[in-house]
């Protein structure tokens, strides 16, 4: 694959030669001007410099002298660069101190290369704002995973870190008002300096919806809350009021605090960035225009506030029509919060697939466009590498090539084992959202190919088998080497579980394959291959049920959009074939799914039922589920079953009142289960033990639209 700059340069001029940098020149640049990141950076890529030498090398910012004769090649856009790499010079001059930072790093990635190409380049960002935002549910990123990011975000030039993670109890309800603990603080100092040094914006944002009150108490302890973390360092601040109910949705109320917080901090210190904020109807699906939510915002706040935005729900990719919808509203171009590739409301899968399906048109519409990754810090650079890459050059960007980079620089040595595994651990499977991706996209044809023929014709296609054997062998050998690679090895200890997962579905695969071939020609051979193919799927079972087992989505998945679900069908196919061949009566089942769910509830439709071992639980959703009167929700079984308990928690305390639980057993009578509290806050239980069940359903049966959260909704067999 050959050479590629990262992220895409908007104009890339290469004369067919190079040069071996010399071991001395002669450097000029004002060291402690607006160059200073630049320069500091530059002294860790070169040798130290003569006075006396033929080659020059120059940097500097728009207006330094050093660099004057080239301010026309100097691209007039915020963070922009122009590098030369010349005979007897290189030039690095920059429109502001970032631009000429990022030509440095431009220039650190030519060094790499065995000789260093004679290029101009021409360079700036199409989005002013470019980056990460830790802003998910589950465990956040460790210390350590965050500084590794804070480098990478500098060399991706990426310049936006904003800090939020749902669970940090000191950025939400209730310790928002409390200082860091000196341990913390000083972790967060370090992160800020990390930051600096990588020309990233470290924006800490605060979570105070749940709980604010609307007086100069709090306004006050907001205030000495970004006074404490301006002091460690902090120049960027958000506040986020998305995912709450109650008081702190007020658009008005929310409006006149950030505004407070804008005059009486943000303009006053005068070195911090415009301030960021979260709205409560944060994407088109929740927004209620004719409510006036957006359009308050979009009037009251001040025009430097920038207002973040998902999209058309909460997980979308963004389009023309999107931002038309939104950037009139908000009366400013919307600064994009995607939601990829966050996973914690899918947290049994990983995201390792190419970014795509954003417009390549839409440049001028987006203030910021910042990712919320998933928990795996490491694991989020593929995703990551590519949205930098988007970010900053929408026009050139090509979500397949971009992917393949991302993986030869997080693993440039197992790049191709990488690559197999991320090819088939990219969709999301079922979930609440409906939000899918691509996945096993070059073997799909061959695996289609091979299904339809088997189960149509009951023969195989030869080429067919071929290929996704040749694949199953490249599954378990990837998953092997992966395992012990010591290329990267946190990213390695986050991916462990699913590599186990995989390497069994590639050998699952192979048994299945020999199945199809002995089905009707070897009964001794078949039967092996049908005990070994049953005994890799309790591997797999044990595996899904030993790791990861979080309360929301556990278990480890792979393959699972079509790998495995193919090689299921080929193997009851297979197993059927041979029942009839031989009179007998083998078990057809390759998985079953004894449980299934629907609603007319909007936001609880989609969401999957989990089964673990005699557990059955409905996966959880992070959102404010707003249901409607006479709302239903459905679980049934596939035969009658007998319970032995079952819990509800919608995380309000009087949800008795507004839920009726009912059990069927044959369909038609049901039966009103009363629920007791359990922990005195918001869980309940329903009294069961011993119900024959066929059918559980939840009501809304108080006339009138209830906002409720969906915590956990599970059973338990008998
Ligand atoms: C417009 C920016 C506000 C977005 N706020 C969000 N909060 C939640 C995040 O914490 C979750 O990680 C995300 C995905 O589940 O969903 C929503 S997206």
């Amino acid at each position: 694959q050959e050479f590629h700059l990262q992220p895409t340069p908007q104009v890339y001029e290469t004369l067919q030669d190079s040069i071996v940098l010399p071991d001395a020149y002669r450097f000029s640049a004002d060291v402690e001007g607006a160059a200073s990141d630049a320069v500091r950076l530059l002294g860790t890529l070169l040798p130290d410099h003569q006075e006396k030498a033929d080659f020059r090398i120059t940097v500097g910012v728009k207006g330094d002298k050093a660099v004057r004769k080239y301010t026309r090649l100097i691209p007039s856009k915020a963070e922009g660069y122009y590098l030369k790499v010349g005979k007897n010079e290189i030039v690095i001059a920059g429109a502001d101190a970032r631009g000429a930072y990022y030509g440095v790093q431009t220039l650190a990635q030519l060094l790499t290369l065995p000789k260093l190409p004679l290029v101009e380049v021409t360079d700036y960002p199409d989005i002013p704002y470019r980056g990460v935002v830790e802003g998910f549910y589950g465990t956040p990123w460790s210390h350590e995973a965050r500084l590794c990011q804070l480098e990478f975000y500098g060399r991706n030039k990426m310049n936006v870190y904003l800090y939020g993670p749902k669970d940090d109890p000191y950025h939400s309800t209730p310790n928002w008002r409390k200082p860091y603990p000196e341990r913390e603080a000083a972790q967060l100092k370090e992160l800020v300096d990390k930051a600096k040094e990588n020309n990233v914006i470290f924006y800490w944002a605060i979570h105070p919806g749940q709980d604010i009150k609307w007086n100069d108490e709090d306004r006050q302890n907001l205030l000495n809350k970004f006074e404490k973390m301006y002091q460690l360092g902090v120049r960027g601040f958000a506040v986020f009021f998305d995912d709450i109910s109650g008081e702190g949705t007020k658009a008005d109320k929310q409006a006149d605090l950030l505004n407070y917080l804008d005059d009486h901090f943000v303009k006053v210190k005068g070195d911090v960035e415009p301030l960021i904020m979260c709205p409560t109807e944060y994407n088109k699906a929740w927004s209620n225009v004719k409510g006036g939510y957006l359009t308050t915002l979009g009037e009251k706040l001040n025009k430097g506030i920038q207002i973040m935005w998902t999209g058309n729900s909460v997980i979308a990719t963004i389009d023309r029509e999107t931002m038309d919808f939104i950037n009139p509203l908000l009366k400013r171009k919307a600064y994009i919060w995607w939601n990829f590739p966050v996973s914690d409301y899918v947290r049994d899968h990983l995201l390792m697939g190419p970014v795509y399906g954003n417009a390549l048109d839409i440049k001028d519409e987006m203030e910021g466009f910042v990712s919320n990754p998933m928990e795996h810090a490491e694991a989020s650079k593929i995703a990551l590498y590519s949205v930098a890459d988007y970010a900053w050059n929408l026009s050139d960007y090509d979500s397949d090539l971009s992917w393949k980079r991302a993986i030869k620089d997080l693993m440039p040595q197992h790049a191709a084992y990488l690559e197999t595994f991320a090819a088939h651990n990219s969709d999301l499977g079922a979930n609440g959202h409906r939000f899918r991706r691509e996945e096993s996209v070059a073997l799909q044809p061959a695996l289609e190919a091979l299904l339809s023929t088997y189960e149509k014709q009951h023969i195989i296609d030869e080429d067919a088998w071929r290929q996704v054997n040749e694949e199953c062998c490249k599954i378990v050998t990837a998953s092997d080497i992966l395992s012990v690679s010591q290329e990267n090895q946190p990213f390695i200890a986050e991916i462990t579980p699913w590599l186990m997962q995989f390497k069994l579905v590639g050998q699952y695969g192979e048994a299945v394959l020999q199945m199809m071939r002995w089905a009707v020609t070897d009964k001794t051979g078949f039967e092996t291959a049908y005990e070994h193919a049953k005994s890799l799927q309790l591997l797999m079972y044990k595996v899904d049920t030993s790791y990861n087992q979080n309360p929301y989505q556990p278990g480890i998945k792979s393959g699972s959009k079509v790998l495995l679900p193919t090689f299921y069908a080929l193997f009851e196919a297979s197993v059927g074939l041979y029942n009839q061949a031989y009179q007998a009566a083998l078990d057809t089942r390759a998985v079953y799914m004894p449980y299934t769910w629907n609603s007319d509830v909007p936001q609880l439709a989609a969401l999957p039922v989990l089964r673990k071992g005699k557990m059955g639980n409905v996966s959880p959703s992070n959102e404010v589920i707003r249901w409607q009167a006479g709302g239903e929700a459905l679980l049934m079984m596939d035969q009658m079953r007998t319970l032995k308990s079952l819990t509800v928690d919608l995380g309000i305390a009087d949800a008795p009142k507004f839920i009726r639980l009912e059990i069927t057993a044959d369909g038609q009578r049901w039966e009103a289960i009363p629920l007791q509290p359990v922990n005195g806050k918001t869980r309940f239980k329903a009294e069961v033990e011993g119900r024959n069940v066929q059918k559980i359903r939840l009501t809304n049966i108080t006339g009138q639209e209830q906002k409720v959260y969906f915590k956990q909704f599970g059973f338990e067999e008998k």
